[in-house]
C-alpha cells in the first residue's frame, strides 16, 4: 500500500493529524493496534467528561472523538484498525521515505510519517474464562450502547469504566450486573454510589468463572465465596484495565528519552521524514495533554507536508478561507 503520509496512533493526536493531512492533500494511512478509534480515551474514560479541550467547556470522551472522526472524514484516510506497527524501514536521502510492517504482514511505503503512538499499545488485560469468546459475547470495548437493548449484561471490573458502562447500561439494558473480585472499587465514589442506588446488581468477592452457549453467549458461571451459580447473560463486558507497550517501536532507530521520542521545534525526530506528536513526544518543558497533542499534530503534519513537496509552504493557509 502506498501513500503520501502514514499517522501510527489513531489516539485524539492521530485523528487531529489526519484532519490535518487531509487539508494538505495528501494520501493518508492510519495505523492503529486497537479495534476502534480514539486510543487512551475510548478504551480508559469514554463516558468521562473532559473540561480542558480548547472551546468545549465540557465533553465527553465519546462525544470528542466522535467529534475527531467527523472532522478527518474529509482526509478520505485508510484506517487499518487491529494492526500493530512492528517494522520500519527507514531510507534517507531526497527520494528517501519509510516502509512500516504491520503485523498481520501488510506493508505501507510512504514518503512520510507522523508517530502518534501516545503510551504504546494496548492490550485488554484478559477475562481468563473468556478465552475464545470474543466476538461471541465477549468484549472488550462498548463503542456504542443500542446493541445492549434487551439483554442481560455481565460487566467484569471496578473502576471507572466498569461503573461508567454500568450506569449507562442500566437503563437500556434488560439486567446488568457488575462482577468484581474485590469489595472495594477504584472507580469514582459518587458513580459507585449512583450505581449501587440503581437497578444493577453488584457482586463482591466474586469472579466470572465460565462463559456457556453455543456458538453464541447464553450463560454465565458466577463464583461467589467459592459457590458457583448460573445466571443468564448474552454479553459480558470485561473492563480490566490495559496493559500498554511501547514495544517494537523502540528498535527503530528513533531516539528516545525515558521512553518518549524526542523531537524538535517542527517535531522532527532524528530520522528524516519521520515526526512525532502527542503524548509519545519529549523535550524540554512537554506538557501531556490532548490540547497540547493537537497543536503538535498541526506543527507535524504541515512541516510533514513540506518533506513530501518541497514547493510547499509550512503554514497551510487559513481552513475559514476555503469554508
Ligand atoms: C483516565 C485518564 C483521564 C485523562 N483525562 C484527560 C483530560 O481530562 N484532559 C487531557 O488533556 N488529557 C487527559 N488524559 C490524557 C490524554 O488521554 C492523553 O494525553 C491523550 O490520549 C494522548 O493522545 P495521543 O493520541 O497522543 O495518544 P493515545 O491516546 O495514547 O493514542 C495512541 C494510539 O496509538 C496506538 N499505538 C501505539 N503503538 C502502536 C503501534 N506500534 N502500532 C499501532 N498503533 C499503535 C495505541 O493503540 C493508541 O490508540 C487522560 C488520560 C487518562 C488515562
Amino acid at each position: 500500500m502506498e501513500c503520501d503520509l502514514v499517522i501510527v496512533g489513531a489516539g485524539p493526536t492521530g485523528l487531529f493529524a489526519t484532519y490535518y493531512a487531509g487539508f494538505r492533500g495528501l494520501r493518508v494511512v492510519v495505523v492503529d493496534s486497537l479495534p476502534e478509534l480514539g486510543g487512551q480515551i475510548t478504551a480508559m474514560y469514554p463516558e468521562k467528561p473532559i473540561l480542558d479541550v480548547a472551546g468545549f467547556p465540557s465533553v465527553k470522551g465519546r462525544e470528542l472523538v466522535a467529534g475527531l472522526v467527523a472532522q478527518a472524514e474529509s482526509a478520505g484516510a485508510t484506517y487499518l484498525l487491529d494492526r500493530t506497527a512492528t517494522g520500519l524501514d527507514h531510507r534517507a536521502g531526497p527520494d528517501g521515505g519509510v516502509t512500516l510492517t504491520l503485523d498481520d504482514g501488510t506493508t505501507v511505503e510512504a514518503k512520510a510519517m507522523i508517530v502518534t503512538a501516545g503510551i504504546g499499545k494496548f492490550s485488554p488485560r484478559p477475562l481468563p474464562a473468556g478465552e475464545g469468546w470474543l466476538g461471541r459475547g465477549l468484549e472488550f470495548f462498548v463503542p456504542s450502547f443500542e446493541p445492549y437493548a434487551d439483554r442481560d449484561v455481565v460487566i467484569v471490573g471496578g473502576g471507572d469504566s466498569a461503573f461508567d458502562w454500568a450506569q449507562n447500561l442500566e437503563p437500556i439494558a434488560r439486567s446488568v450486573t457488575l462482577v468484581h473480585r474485590r469489595d472495594a472499587f477504584r472507580a469514582h465514589a459518587r458513580t459507585v454510589e449512583q450505581v449501587k442506588a440503581s437497578s444493577v446488581e453488584i457482586l463482591t468477592k466474586a469472579e466470572v468463572t465460565a462463559l456457556i452457549g453455543d456458538p453464541d453467549l447464553e450463560k454465565v458461571e458466577v463464583t461467589v465465596d467459592g459457590e458457583p451459580s448460573l445466571r443468564p447473560a448474552q454479553a459480558v463486558i470485561a473492563a480490566l484495565g490495559f496493559v500498554a507497550d511501547l514495544g517494537p517501536l523502540q528498535e527503530w532507530g528513533i531516539e528516545t528519552h525515558k521512553r518518549h521520542l524526542v523531537v524538535d521545534s517542527s517535531m522532527r525526530t532524528n530520522l528524516e521524514r519521520v515526526f512525532a506528536a502527542g503524548d509519545i513526544t519529549d523535550y524540554d518543558g512537554k506538557v501531556r495533554l490532548i490540547a497540547v497533542g493537537f497543536g503538535e499534530a498541526a506543527t507535524a503534519v504541515n512541516n510533514a507536508a513540506v518533506v513530501i513537496d518541497p514547493t510547499a509552504h509550512v503554514f497551510p493557509g487559513h481552513s475559514s478561507e476555503g469554508a
